[in-house]
């Protein structure tokens, strides 16, 4: 596990490590601005929850973060490396420790559910074809799929299976945080449900770091341990479930005080 020598006192006065921090990061394209010095701290062992209206910029922030956009101005420091002054050895140390789902899984098609799993082992390390069946077969099991689905391509697997095999690709490495692209989007209410039942069990036992951009209100309410809300460029609010609901700006208010949002954090808290 790497070494995090940044640690932050909460809102609630807790001192924890820091995985994340991204601070005062500017990105456009072209005129546009995007994201105008938004700042974020992500904590080690919580599933953090990013929402913000469509086209707000969640996904910008998370290519970003990821290095696949650049930005402007700004810092973002991910397991204690401050992403610019990377060399290209810190930058690879870094890349093996995080793993991402991208939106709607992403897996390769012409590869089985085995052999997506074992793309991060491939490109990462140098590892005999018994072990790496082995490690795959663990991952498998971990994300709750059958032995059974290993030899299946993409295509023969029901969403939800997708999802999971997407997953246990992103914890090919042992990941110390994944980055989770609207998880659950396509799936039915009780597979969603499922799905976040996995992630907050990784995060128990695994110790495990999530990120997690998310429009599925059921997701924020009852699996993040934190929610960060993306609006006007940066992070207006973000806080526990409670926070969301004293906060008075309309799209928040709109949100997380809606007939929907009710309705679900009843029974949430039963
Ligand atoms: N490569 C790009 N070039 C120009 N503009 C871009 C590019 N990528 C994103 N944008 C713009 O940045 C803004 C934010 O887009 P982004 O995809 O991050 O939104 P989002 O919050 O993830 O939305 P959604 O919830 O609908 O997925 C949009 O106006 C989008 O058009």
């Amino acid at each position: 596990m790497v070494l995090i020598d940044e640690q932050r006192e909460t809102q609630t006065g807790e001192t924890r490590d820091v995985v994340l921090s991204v601070r005062d990061v500017t990105v456009g394209f072209g005129d546009t601005v995007v994201l105008d010095g938004l700042s974020l701290d992500v904590y080690r062992g919580e599933i953090l929850g990013f929402v913000g209206a469509s086209g707000s910029g969640k996904s910008v922030l998370l290519r970003t973060i990821l290095g696949l956009i650049r930005k402007r101005s700004g810092m973002i420091r991910l397991l204690g490396q401050d992403l610019d002054k990377a060399n290209d050895e810190q930058r690879l140390k870094v890349d093996m420790r995080q793993g991402v789902l991208f939106q709607h899984g992403a897996l390769f098609s012409a590869l089985t559910v085995l052999e997506n799993i074992q793309v991060p082992m491939r490109e990462y390390l140098d590892l005999p074809r018994a072990l790496m069946d082995e490690l795959a077969y663990l991952k498998l099991e971990l994300v709750g799929l059958p032995r059974t689905a290993a030899p299946k391509f993409p295509s023969e697997l029901s969403g939800g299976m997708i999802k999971r095999a997407a997953l246990a690709r992103a914890l090919a490495l042992d990941p110390d945080i994944v980055f989770l692209d609207e998880p659950t989007s396509g799936l039915d209410p009780i597979g969603a449900a499922e799905f976040d039942e996995l992630v907050g069990k990784l995060r128990d036992t695994m110790g495990l770091t999530v990120y997690m951009v998310t429009h599925d209100l059921d997701s924020l309410l009852t699996a993040c341990d934190r929610i960060a809300v993306l609006g006007g460029k940066r992070v207006l609010v973000d806080g526990t479930v409670d926070d969301m609901l004293a906060c008075d700006d309309p799209w928040v208010k709109a949100y997380f005080r809606g007939k929907r949002a009710r309705q679900i954090d009843r029974s949430a808290r039963g």
